[in-house]
């Protein structure tokens, strides 16, 4: 937990990108397939859409063999999750750098929503061809992603509080979100990331011919859906993470 510092987060979230627009790449092969997020028959509970099914039996897997051991990952569905049988996984001490009062700030519900009413639809083309277990494991992959890039603010927030807690003090115990945001921010920081994300989005999702007339580049997710991602997305959610987290940070 000493050696965690900004630099190393910072270095964890431009790796991250990569997996993120991978894993955007990914379900783009698909349609919409709009049929796997209407409702379908959930046991134990009135209904559920397929894809939530099928996140939620995922985890429940996912969990019994480790998944969320690891503090940087968290579950959309955390009050189903069995515990794992006693010897299943090989033991390993992750370091605990949380604050423990803080550590439960989450944003899934959020992130949920915005993927499947507002990102999904504007990166996948319009249709139906029936790949609808592909698709939502791809949703997962994304979701994944993209939660445990915007959940890592709790890291973020952390070592910036332990580096300066006297300048978040007074605004925690007032509660001035407006002024925490302010601290926790770096435009710079910012404005880089999501030029690179777009610039990623290019060099990672073009689609590669051999035929020399077409000079017309395409790609197979929009660059500015990516970078637009980012900017009104990615950093606001892991920005309402860190402040969250801060707003617990002396409890
Ligand atoms: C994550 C950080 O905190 C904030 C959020 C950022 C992001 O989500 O990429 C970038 C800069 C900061 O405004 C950071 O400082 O690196």
């Amino acid at each position: 937990s000493d050696n965690i510092t900004l630099d190393s987060l910072r270095d964890s979230l431009e790796k991250q990108e990569d997996f993120i627009v991978f894993s955007l790449i990914e379900r783009a092969r698909y349609p919409l397939d709009s049929p796997a997020y209407g409702h379908s028959s959930c046991p134990g509970r009135q209904s559920c859409s397929f894809a939530e099914l099928f996140v939620r039996t995922t985890e429940e897997i996912e969990a019994k063999f480790g998944r969320y051991q690891n503090p940087e990952e968290v579950p959309f569905f955390s009050n189903y999750l069995p515990s794992s049988p006693p010897g299943l996984i090989p033991s390993f001490k992750f370091p605990q750098v949380l604050y423990p009062k803080a550590a439960s700030v989450n944003v899934s519900r959020t992130i949920w929503e915005v993927y499947f009413n507002d990102l999904l639809p504007q990166f996948t083309t319009k249709g139906d061809d029936g790949n609808y277990q592909q698709a939502v494991a791809s949703d997962l992959i994304c979701l994944q992603a993209l939660s445990k890039r915007i959940h890592l603010g709790r890291f973020v927030a952390e070592v910036k509080y332990r580096s300066s807690p006297q300048d978040y003090n007074p605004s925690i115990r007032s509660k001035d979100l407006k002024t925490l945001t302010e601290l926790v921010t770096s435009e710079q920081v910012e404005a880089m990331v999501v030029k690179r994300v777009k610039k990623k989005a290019e060099v990672f999702g073009q689609d590669v011919t051999l035929d020399s007339n077409g000079n017309q580049t395409t790609y197979k997710v929009d660059p500015l859906f990516v970078s637009n991602l980012y900017k009104k997305w990615v950093i606001p959610l892991t920005k309402q993470v860190e402040v969250n987290y801060l707003l617990r940070r002396l409890g």
